[in-house]
């Protein structure tokens, strides 16, 4: 559809685009990254034809660029400039109409229904039609991007070039024209090469992205290929990490700041828990970067709250989430700050021990209830509901975790919590055979991410050995006391 080879430009003779050479398909959205300056914009005029190439060439369909009339180009393909303030004094409707320009013929051009069509459907595309006969200097700029979009819309060419479309616009009217454009692209294979400042918004609708680096293509693939930490951070000399989206597989990036806000030096010690009959909770001053499968804020984040309530053994409830965030709202625990967890066991009954590593300090706590127990390989053989009676885990570390070390220790304490199942002789009651856990087993590791960094926690790490050694006396004692109060020993 559209292919450039060896294209290179600036101006008055200045280089600042060089050799670039990329295909785009039909119905493929390329999308154009790059530091300022890095020439985006001018690879765009000179893809465009507005800026005279120094040399390489630009095909349509086959066809050299320069082999169109500008008429025949229009019809081929739509640009969208970059935005600069002036003062227009058209309404939204005639400027939209002027997108009309390349389909109208003779010198009495006939507005037709086609045209009123097109004009119709690009500002209802752009939600812009109620604007219709404002006058554009009185919209906002946000407004005013919209409006030329819907310009570059009602043109109906095969090929839309964008240079940053989303500029001005807020996150709705961001994601409201891209998701547009990308319909586009889908439902009617129109081809679209966009620059954009925004990395995480290009690599969400883009096919392909191509990353500019002082005039020249430094990569060019797959968005997960393109936003890598390494390459992002040599072309825009920053610091940054890459996440998986939650969704989609198109990566991520968060700029990791070099200022230092306050500090805090506190460690957590074993101290710092308050257990009462209905609760144990932990509070941080700061925020602990946290990873747990708790029933109020599963998964990863930063918090500071971690409550694990005891509820009773017949608890039942449609909304456990629902009833929880109350229960927690109520008792002054904060959504936004707060793991929570649930357990049938008396909460005094938690174990919470502290263990010293040569890096600093874990501290561990352990509620266990078994009356749920599971033997994991043999639960497929067995009916089970779902029950409260369940070991909740928690590791607080004193000490700055990767991500592979928040894993590790997730399996390294429930090896232990195992074994420690094991040693205690605590059987599932339907297969008669050693359990692994309950059937609800939860488990939190939250660390300060300050003092030493700790890549790994395996069983032969320091951190490892504690974790080890400390969930498995935690669940020992945790179990006995379990067992005295249910009467068993
Ligand atoms: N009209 C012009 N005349 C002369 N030099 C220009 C002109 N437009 C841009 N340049 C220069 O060309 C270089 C690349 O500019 P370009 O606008 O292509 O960068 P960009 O990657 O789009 O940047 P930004 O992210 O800031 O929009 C810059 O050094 C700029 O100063």
């Amino acid at each position: 559809m559209l292919k450039i080879e060896g294209l290179s430009g600036g101006y008055d003779h200045r280089l600042i685009v060089r050799n670039v050479s990329f295909e785009v398909g039909k119905g493929e959205m390329l999308g154009i990254l790059g530091p300022n300056g890095s020439g985006k914009s001018t690879l765009l005029k000179l893809i465009s034809g507005i800026l005279p190439r120094e040399s390489g060439e630009v095909f349509i369909d086959g066809k050299s660029l320069t082999s169109y009339s500008s008429k025949e180009l229009a019809k081929k393909m739509a640009v969208l400039p970059q935005l600069h303030s002036h003062a227009f004094s058209h309404t939204v409707r005639d400027t939209v109409s002027l997108g009309r320009y390349p389909h109208q013929s003779g010198w009495f051009s006939s507005w037709s229904k086609e045209d009123e069509a097109a004009v119709v459907e690009a500002m209802k595309l752009t939600a812009m039609e109620k604007y219709e006969h404002q006058l554009l200097d009185l919209l906002s700029g946000g407004e005013q991007q919209r409006v030329f979009v819907a310009q570059a819309l009602a043109q109906q060419a095969p090929i839309l070039l964008l240079d940053e479309p989303t500029n001005h616009l807020d996150i709705a009217h961001q994601k409201q024209l891209l998701d547009t454009i990308k319909t586009q692209a889908i439902e009617k294979g129109i081809t679209i090469v966009s620059v954009f400042h925004d990395i995480n918004l290009a690599s969400i609708y883009c096919d392909r992205l191509l990353l500019m680096d002082h005039g020249e293509i430094k990569a060019i693939g797959a968005p997960h290929e393109v936003v890598t930490k390494n390459q992002i951070e040599t072309v825009y000399e920053a610091r940054v990490s890459t996440n998986p989206h939650p969704e989609r597989p198109k990566p991520q990036i968060t700029i990791l700041p070099d200022v230092n806000e306050k500090k805090d030096d506190k460690r957590i010690t074993a101290e710092n828990f308050q257990v009462t009959g209905d609760l144990v909770i932990f509070q941080a001053e700061t925020q602990l970067k946290t990873w747990s499968s708790a029933v109020i804020n599963a998964g990863s984040g930063w918090y500071k709250n971690f409550v694990n309530r005891r509820v009773d053994a017949n608890y039942a409830c449609d909304n456990v989430h629902e009833e929880m965030l109350a229960y927690l709202a109520n008792n002054g625990f904060s959504e936004a700050d707060t793991v929570g967890m649930m357990t049938a066991v008396n909460t005094k009954d938690a174990i919470i021990k502290e263990y010293d590593t040569p890096f600093g300090s874990i501290v561990i706590m352990v509620t266990a209830g078994v009356g749920n127990a599971v033997d994991v390989s043999r639960a497929h053989e067995v009916e089970m509901l779902p029950a409260i009676g369940t070991i909740n885990t928690w590791i607080i570390v004193n000490g700055e975790l990767s991500d592979e070390a928040f894993i590790q220790s997730v399996i390294t304490a429930t090896e232990a919590k195992t074994k420690a199942l094991s040693f205690e002789q605590v059987k599932d009651p339907r297969t008669g055979t050693i359990a692994t856990g309950t059937s609800t087993d939860s488990v939190l590791v939250a660390a300060t991410q300050r003092g030493m960094s700790i890549p790994y926690a395996g069983p032969i790490t320091e951190i490892g050995k504690k974790i080890g050694q400390g969930v498995y006396e935690c669940t020992v004692e945790a179990i006995q006391i379990y067992k005295k109060a249910k009467g068993w020993v």
